[in-house]
């Protein structure tokens, strides 16, 4: 979508507190359940050291197949070769790669989500869309990264990915400086591929290229064959905020959500933290800095169909490398009184209808104060067990896009929740860019139970609404 120049306010205060890591937990360990074997077709470099199996993280190491290395070694992921979608319906690669993408993709956004509290750096700066949302660099940079990660990791593949933005500002005479400033922020974190177990491209990457890694983002989706969903940056009001916002990447085959991650930089460890803007979290991690050694915030989750299970790491920091052994499992919350839930929602009132849905939690007896969070991040926080529900109920005649919903989904569905329109159907990814036939709103819960409740209430009360 086309963009102005206009350049809007920053309201963010301070820049985010150093990088802290995770704290050393390991993975619960926990049988699996009915896992396919994993059939790995990368290879290590011969100077690769032997894995240790114990070092390895079960979800990747399905079935007894040893990993081919782990993250804190030194050599680069070899993810090229093999076919998508041949040898089986494990999708372990494809989750492989689009985790460490979403990690270097997380890196951009938080440099420029920093950048914007500079004033007038070329980065930092917030343009208009005709629809006047707001859009920065990272939207484009990400989606540039991505697309030519993917591209470089699936090398013989025919790589299809559906995405927000197109290429129609930066090719544009007035968009040369923003090109620019895509250019080297997507340079900046490519050549830090490696701590990702990505391969750098040999040499920068140039304009060119980079308007060709965002134009190879023009699927339109659809019911057959399989294709990657982008939202290079979720919540773009949060990020201009200083707030909360996700990356987040999905893989749609045949028009079922089959893999999901999301990448969410400013997620606190502490659930607590979710209730404050992010300005507060800064200002507190100033008076109380992070101990060495703890993970204190922003994490990659990540799921594929049929796994049951849902994943989460910590972002990968300044200094640090992605290392698979710090991942662990998360799943939803097992509250399923409505005196005990907490419901989330999106910030926005232009977004979703409040009052809506303050009617809808008293009626089924939810008391507690709603959580407002800026994009998918809500999504994680249901699959991590810190709020039971989340409604979405827009204003008539707006429609769903795959982008906001498809990564989300399916980590909900595997960490064990129920998420569907307000009818109760599934979400539809399989009518183009937008979700078709969406019955009145989205409803996500930890628990059968809950939906079910709310459900009814939305039919109990959808008539006398001025929805
Ligand atoms: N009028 C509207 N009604 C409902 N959703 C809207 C909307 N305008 C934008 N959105 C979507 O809501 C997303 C943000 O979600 P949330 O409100 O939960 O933070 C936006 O994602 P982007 O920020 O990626 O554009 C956008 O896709
Ligand atoms: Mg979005």
């Amino acid at each position: 979508m086309g963009c102005s120049g206009l350049r809007l306010p920053t309201w963010a205060a301070a820049a985010p507190p150093s990088p802290s890591d995770w704290d050393g937990r390991r993975p619960r360990p926990r049988p699996r359940r009915g896992a396919p074997v994993v059939r790995r077709r990368c290879s290590a470099p011969s100077s690769t050291p032997t894995p240790s199996a114990a070092a390895a993280p079960s979800h990747l190491a399905a079935g007894g197949s040893p990993r081919v290395g782990t993250a804190e070694h030194d050599w680069v992921w070899d993810c090229r070769g093999g076919g998508i979608g041949g040898g089986g319906r494990d999708y372990a690669r494809e989750m492989e790669v689009a985790v460490r993408v979403v990690q270097a993709a997380c890196t951009l956004c938080q440099r420029v989500q920093s950048s914007l509290l500079l004033p007038a750096s070329a980065s930092g700066s917030v343009y208009s869309k005709l629809d006047r949302s707001p859009v920065t660099v990272a939207d484009w940079g990400v989606q540039a990264i991505v697309s030519w990660l993917l591209s470089d990791c699936f090398q013989d593949e025919n790589i299809s990915i559906v995405a927000e933005e197109d290429d129609e500002t930066l090719s544009s005479s007035d968009g040369a400086a923003l090109l620019e400033s895509v250019v080297a922020a997507v340079n900046g974190c490519l050549i830090e591929a490696p701590k990702y177990g990505l391969r750098s491209p040999e040499k920068e990457l140039k304009a060119h290229d980079i308007l060709q890694a965002i134009r190879r983002c023009s699927s339109i989706g659809g019911p057959k064959g399989r294709f990657w969903v982008l939202d290079p940056v979720d919540g773009t009001l949060g990020f201009v905020r200083g707030d909360q916002y996700a990356v987040a990447l999905a893989l749609i085959e045949d028009g079922e959500v089959v893999l999901g991650v999301l990448g969410c930089p400013n997620y606190p460890m502490k659930k607590e933290w979710l209730n404050y803007h992010q300005r507060y979290y800064r200002l507190m991690s100033k008076v109380s800095p992070p101990t060495s050694g703890s993970w204190h915030k922003g994490c990659v989750m990540y799921a594929h169909r049929g796994c049951g299970q849902a994943w989460m790491q910590p972002l990968v920091h300044d200094f640090g490398k992605l290392d698979w052994r710090n991942s662990r499992e998360v799943r939803v919350s097992t509250v399923s009184d409505p005196i005990s839930a907490t419901f989330c929602e999106p910030v926005e009132k232009a977004n979703t209808s409040h009052s809506f849905t303050a009617g809808l939690a008293h009626s089924v007896g939810l008391r507690k104060q709603p959580l407002r969070v800026y994009s998918m991040v809500k999504y994680a926080a249901i699959a991590r067990g810190d709020v039971e529900i989340f409604m979405k109920f827009a204003r008539a005649g707006y429609k769903e896009k795959i982008w906001d919903h498809a990564a989300g989904v399916v980590i909900i569905r595997e960490a064990g929740g129920v998420i569907t329109d307000a009818g109760g159907r599934p979400l539809d990814f399989s009518m183009g860019v937008f979700l078709e036939g969406l019955d009145r709103g989205i409803i996500a819960c930890s628990g059968p139970l809950l939906h079910h409740r709310i459900v009814g209430a939305v039919d109990a009360s959808w008539n006398s609404s001025t929805l």
